[in-house]
C-alpha cells in the first residue's frame, strides 16, 4: 500500500483552492509504489496524480518536476505538474513536500513485445531530443561516483565470486569512463530508470512515462542502456532478445542515429546499465534505509543480465 501518509479531503481542497482546479471530486490512495504517498485526484478541472514526496528532498525535487513540465510542454507524453499563480509547482500538503501532476491513460504493459520496444525507443530518443535545451543541471546521482562508494559498502556481504565480478566490473566501468570514446559521448537529461512499470500503454499506443525521481544529466547511450537491459530481456535468464532490441534501436535511431562513439561504447553501457542496478538492488537488500519502506527487488537478477552482457557481447 502506498499511502504512507494520509491526505483528508480538506487538505486537497485547500491545495486545489490554490491551483484554480475548480472543486475535488474524489480522492483515492493508489496501491502500487513503494518510494511515495501517491493518490488518483479528480477535480472539476480533470484527473490528476498527487504525489507526497516521502525521502526526496526538496533541493532534489525542482530538477525532476521542471524537467517534467519542460518534456511536457515539448509535447512528449509526460505527467505536467500544476503551478500555483506564482508559477510554483513544488508544494506542500500533510507537512510533505507535493506535487499534483496530470494523470496517464493506460496501464503497464509487463510482458512487452516489439512493437511496445519500438514504441519506448521511439520515445526515449524524442524525450533526449527534447530535453536539450533543458536549463537545470542535476547529475545522475546513481552514476560511476556513486557506485565507487557504494560497490565498498555491499562487498562483506556478498560471497566471493559475486565480490569478483562486482570489483573487476567496476574496474572496467572506471577504465571507460576515462577513454576518450567516453568523453565523446552525446549527453543531457535522462530518465535513468525507465523501466516496464514507469511507462503507461493502450495497446500498442504508449501513452506516457513516469517517474522521474532518478533522472540527471548522463549520457544517452546510458539512458538506452538501461531500456534495453530491461525491456529487451528474458526475465529468467537475463538474456538478451535480439528481436525486441532492433525493434527498439531501430525506432530509436530513427529519430536520433547513434554517433559512432555510443556504436563502439554500447556493450559497455549495456554492463554499465546491468551494474548500476545490481549495486542499488544490492544496497537496498543488505543495507535497508531506517524506516525503509523499500520492498527491494531481487539483485540476482542484474547479476544474471551482467555476465550475460560480459559473455555475449551486444554489437550493432
Ligand atoms: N501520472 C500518472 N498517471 C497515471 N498513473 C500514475 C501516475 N503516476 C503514478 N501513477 C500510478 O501510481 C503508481 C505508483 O507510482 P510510482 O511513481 O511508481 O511510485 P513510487 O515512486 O512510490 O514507486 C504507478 O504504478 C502508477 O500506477
Ligand atoms: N527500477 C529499479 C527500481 C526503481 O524503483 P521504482 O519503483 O521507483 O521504479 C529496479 O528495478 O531496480
Amino acid at each position: 500500500m502506498a499511502v504512507f501518509t494520509e491526505v483528508s479531503t480538506k487538505e486537497a481542497r485547500e491545495l486545489l483552492r490554490r491551483l484554480q482546479l475548480g472543486k475535488l471530486l474524489t480522492l483515492r490512495g493508489i496501491e502500487g509504489g513503494i518510494e511515495n504517498t501517491n493518490y488518483f485526484l479528480t477535480s472539476e478541472e480533470g484527473e490528476y496524480v498527487l504525489t507526497l514526496f516521502e525521502r526526496l528532498s526538496a533541493e532534489q525535487l525542482p530538477f525532476y518536476l521542471h524537467l517534467m513540465k519542460h518534456l511536457a510542454h515539448a509535447g512528449i507524453p509526460v505527467p505536467d505538474p500544476q503551478a500555483d499563480k506564482y508559477g510554483e509547482i513544488l508544494h506542500r500538503v500533510a507537512g510533505k513536500p507535493a506535487a499534483l501532476a496530470t494523470k496517464l491513460r493506460g496501464k503497464s504493459q509487463l510482458a512487452p513485445q516489439a512493437p511496445h520496444c519500438a514504441a519506448v525507443g521511439s520515445l526515449l530518443a524524442r524525450m533526449h531530443l527534447a530535453a536539450r535545451d533543458y536549463e537545470r543541471q542535476q547529475p545522475n546521482l546513481r552514476a560511476l561516483p556513486w557506485w565507487n562508494e557504494t560497490v565498498p559498502v555491499v562487498l562483506p556481504h556478498i560471497g566471493a565470486e559475486q565480490a569478483a565480478l562486482l570489483q573487476s566490473e567496476l574496474a572496467y566501468q572506471n577504465h571507460v569512463a576515462a577513454s576518450s570514446a567516453y568523453a565523446a559521448l552525446p549527453r543531457g537529461p535522462i530518465h535513468a530508470d525507465l523501466f516496464r512499470d514507469n511507462v503507461m500503454f493502450e495497446g500498442e499506443e504508449l501513452t506516457g512515462c513516469f517517474d522521474f525521481y532518478f533522472a540527471g544529466v548522463d549520457s544517452w547511450l546510458f539512458d538506452l542502456a538501461v531500456c534495453l537491459n530491461d525491456w529487451c530481456v528474458d526475465l529468467p535468464t537475463g538474456r538478451h532478445d535480439g528481436a525486441r532490441a532492433a525493434a527498439m534501436l531501430a525506432a530509436y535511431q530513427a529519430v536520433r542515429p547513434l554517433t559512432a562513439a555510443e556504436r563502439e561504447l554500447l556493450p559497455a553501457m549495456l554492463r554499465a546499465g546491468a551494474l548500476r542496478f545490481w549495486i542499488s538492488r544490492l544496497w537496498d537488500f543488505y543495507l535497508p534505509r531506517e524506516a525503509s519502506m523499500l520492498k527491494p527487488h531481487d539483485p540476482t537478477h542484474f547479476e544474471r543480465v551482467l555476465r550475460e552482457r560480459v559473455q555475449h557481447p551486444i554489437h550493432l
